[in-house]
């Protein structure tokens, strides 16, 4: 059975034997560009009319420059402005880098209309239509190859996804892209472009004459033909270390004949297809660097063996008693590590202590970076999920005997994993970390949920993700617990009489630590909270409001309460902390749904003056300066859907007012936070999607509405009762909701 090797995998590798961060590391807001980059690369090459940028540059022709200008302006308004519009909390801070990123996307958009041109010059295959060019391309392309070397034990199954795939118009000879954001490093483009060589070599069309092209936007373009020639100096080497990664490579022998690798063919490289700025070259040659040649023989000129991949390569190809940065694919974690790591990994954290970041079927995963909110509760308060039965032994028993049922009902078909240690208890799942047994690929396991969550007798669906190369299996808890509103009630603080507290509770992690959101900061500012019927919304719209009311007075608080099923809110109609007399509004009160929305503008320009006065602009510096209290207002509505499916004109309305107030209020220290039943495109596209990046995933109808709300399927495999998934960066978190039961409400809602 071969064993599994991603690409990704050899190339955080071979930056870590280097020394260096894994890629993909990095500021959250430059990974979020680097991967908005590679969308609109994929939307402008894509089928989809209404994204496609080849579709713009034909319907312009024959004015070419007029198509060129028409692709900007598309690429804008359909494709960077609403992303940029999304995550511009995370983005607002990084003024400079978003500037560099947008002269990339003008770069990209040149070299498209070149491609574009020179296809339709192909006039001898008769291109004509935009629907045939952009079949000329294949987006987000996965290779697999076969790897076998003699001094193997067994093959290597290489697989990778490459950026793009370009049939080269008047050959059927095809062309790799790999893009890059940022300015390259030439020889770890290498080792990358090898790598891919390898791929290409076992998978496409008449790839022996093909070439692979790496495009480097930095904002300028570089475009850089690498050929076999040149790949041929790293290829040993790369080979060896997929070897060792893989567990499979045989102790080193004295160098002979039969355990050197195979000598490849050289191929003839096929440049770019010549395009109307002449960049690339008509005649292929081993290397060409059209836009920025130095950088090319700067390639050529740096000595490979002092270059950060070559060290790589020497240190992962040694005997794994001498180097070895990280365990080979099969030792087991845990197992003694080589006596001699240079570059050792770091530390392995507590499975127990991480925040859950779950990405199910086949996303990679990595636990969110906590908000400022969090980080303090994080360390020094948490309310812990309560320990019942968790650590009774009966209890631990049944778990242990679910992992076993799962590893048997792993094994019965045919994709062996070894549970690593007891399962983490969180208060409604159990979360395994495993290992793929050999040559078991996440695929083969991803594709098998369902019929693996039957045999282990597990009544939804596990939930399985990757996380820090192995695997996390999350199963419903047999005896799930609820988490009371009371214990999470020292992880809000105090109630401070000037000031008053924006912190939300959002849930409990496994950990037992309580996540919270902000309203102050700019990413929690406003809160989307989507969930199918019975899935817990108002009930969390509930403890959230409590968790709001335990830490202020109704001098720092105030509620604006919208609840159109007349169910939700009813027990807080004589509340103190309401806004004014329409503070709850529910149907038949008399008023439209949008005058409410109206007065919170209102009242957010009439604070705006009141700062402007103080020479201050925002609410906490207001607060300082004044010495008084002025309320937060923290808007709470109950099934959205409801609102906006009556009348176009309301819809519309409502609209503008959510649009203004999301874009506008937080500084005012007004906050919308809206529940829907139905997360479909229908209902978010538009005002929510674009001023509520903070989202409540709970349990879904679907995974497209999953994918809708937090971009990853996932949430339609919660087990309800408040199970949820919280994004704000990075990757959802799976957290449960704390739970308000009749009697705390009743008490902590009731008119004083
Ligand atoms: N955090 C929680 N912990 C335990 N049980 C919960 C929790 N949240 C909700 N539940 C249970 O789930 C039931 C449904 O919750 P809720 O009424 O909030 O659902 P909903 O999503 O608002 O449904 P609908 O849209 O149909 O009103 C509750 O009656 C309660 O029994």
């Amino acid at each position: 059975m071969p064993v599994d090797l991603s690409v990704s995998e050899v190339r955080d590798e071979l930056q870590r034997a280097a020394g260096k961060e894994a890629i993909g590391s990095g500021q959250s807001a430059t990974r979020l560009l680097g991967q908005m980059f590679h969308e609109v690369f994929a939307d402008l090459c894509g089928k989809d009319p209404l994204r496609s940028g080849i579709r713009v540059v034909v319907d312009a022709a024959p004015d070419r420059d007029a198509g060129q200008q028409r692709l900007l302006s598309h690429t804008y308004h359909a494709l960077v402005g609403p992303r940029l519009t999304r995550h511009q909390p995370l983005l607002q801070e990084t003024t400079r880098q978003v500037l560099v990123f947008w002269e990339a996307i003008q770069h990209l958009t040149r070299w498209l209309t070149d491609l574009v041109w020179t296809a339709l010059d192909a006039t001898k295959e008769g291109l004509q239509t935009w629907e045939e060019i952009a079949a000329l391309f294949t987006v987000d392309e996965k290779l697999t190859r076969e790897l076998r070397q003699p001094d193997w034990s067994d093959s290597v199954r290489l697989v990778g996804i490459t950026d793009a795939l370009i049939r080269i118009p008047r050959t059927s000879r095809f062309c790799t892209i790999e893009l890059k954001l940022g300015a390259g490093r030439p020889l770890m483009d290498l080792a990358q472009v090898a790598l891919y060589r390898l791929l290409a070599a076992g998978q496409v069309p008449s790839s022996a004459d093909s070439a692979l092209a790496l495009l480097h936007f930095a904002p300028t373009l570089a475009e850089t033909l690498i050929t076999a020639t040149e790949v041929a100096t790293v290829e040993p080497r790369l080979l060896a270390l997929l070897g060792k990664m893989a567990g499979v490579a045989t102790p080193p022998k004295a160098p002979s004949a039969a355990t050197r690798p195979e000598p490849r063919k050289e191929p003839k490289a096929e440049p770019l297809p010549a395009t109307r700025g002449n960049r690339t070259p008509a005649k292929p040659e081993p290397r060409k660097t059209a836009k920025n040649p130095a950088a090319n023989v700067e390639v050529l000129r740096r000595s490979p063996a002092r270059s950060v991949p070559e060290a790589a390569f020497t240190s992962a190809a040694m005997p794994a008693t001498q180097s070895a940065s990280h365990p080979p694919k099969n030792r087991p974690l845990g197992a003694a590590p080589p006596a001699v790591e240079p570059t050792p990994s770091p530390p392995r954290e507590d499975p127990r202590k991480e925040a859950v970041a779950t990405t199910p079927a086949g996303g990679s995963t990595s636990a969110a970076a906590p908000t400022s909110a969090t980080a303090p509760l994080v360390t020094s308060t948490s309310a812990t999920a309560p320990p019942a039965s968790a650590s009774a032994p009966a209890a631990s028993e049944r778990y242990a005997e679910l992992g076993q049922k799962l590893v048997r009902a792993f094994r019965e078909y045919g994709s062996p994993v070894d549970l690593l240690g007891e399962p983490a208890v969180g208060p409604r799942f159990l979360r395994f970390e495993a290992r793929l047994g050999r040559g078991v690929t996440f695929d083969q396991i991803a594709r098998r949920t369902k019929e693996i969550g039957l045999k282990a007798g597990i009544p939804k669906d596990p939930i399985i993700s990757r996380y820090e190369g192995h695997l996390r299996i999350e199963v419903e808890r047999p005896d799930p617990q609820t988490v009371p509103f009371a214990s999470i009630l020292p992880a809000l603080g105090e109630r401070d009489p000037l000031r008053g507290s924006a912190l939300v509770p959002i849930g409990v992690d496994v950990a037992g630590t309580l996540r919270t959101a902000d309203l102050a900061s700019p990413i929690n500012a406003h809160l989307l909270v989507a969930g199918t019927t019975g899935s817990g919304k108002t009930e969390w719209l509930r403890m959230a409001i409590a968790g709001l009311l335990h830490a202020n007075t109704p001098e720092t608080l105030r509620l604006v309460l919208i609840d159109p099923k007349l169910a939700a809110f009813t027990d807080l109609k004589r509340s103190p902390y309401l806004w004014t007399k329409r503070g709850l509004w529910t149907p038949g009160s008399g008023s439209d749904v949008d005058e409410v929305l109206d007065d919170l503008s209102a009242e957010m320009e009439r604070r705006y003056q009141l700062f402007e006065a103080e020479g201050v602009d925002d609410l906490a510096r207001y607060i300082e300066k004044t010495r008084k209290p002025l309320a937060r207002i923290v808007c709470f509505c109950d099934e959205y859907f409801a609102l906006i499916s009556q009348d176009r004109q309301i819809r519309k309305r409502i609209e503008a007012q959510i649009f203004l107030l999301g874009a506008k209020a937080r500084a005012s220290g007004i906050h919308l936070v809206i529940a829907t039943q139905q997360p479909s495109r229908q209902v978010i596209q538009g005002a929510l999607n674009a001023n509520m990046p903070c989202r409540v995933g709970l349990m879904t109808q679907s995974a497209i509405e999953s994918r809708m709300l937090l971009d990853v399927p996932g949430a339609e495999r919660l087990t309800g009762y408040g199970d949820l998934l919280y994004k704000d960066v990075g990757d959802p978190v799976r957290l449960q909701a704390p739970y308000l039961s009749p009697e705390e409400r009743a008490r902590l809602f009731k008119p004083s």
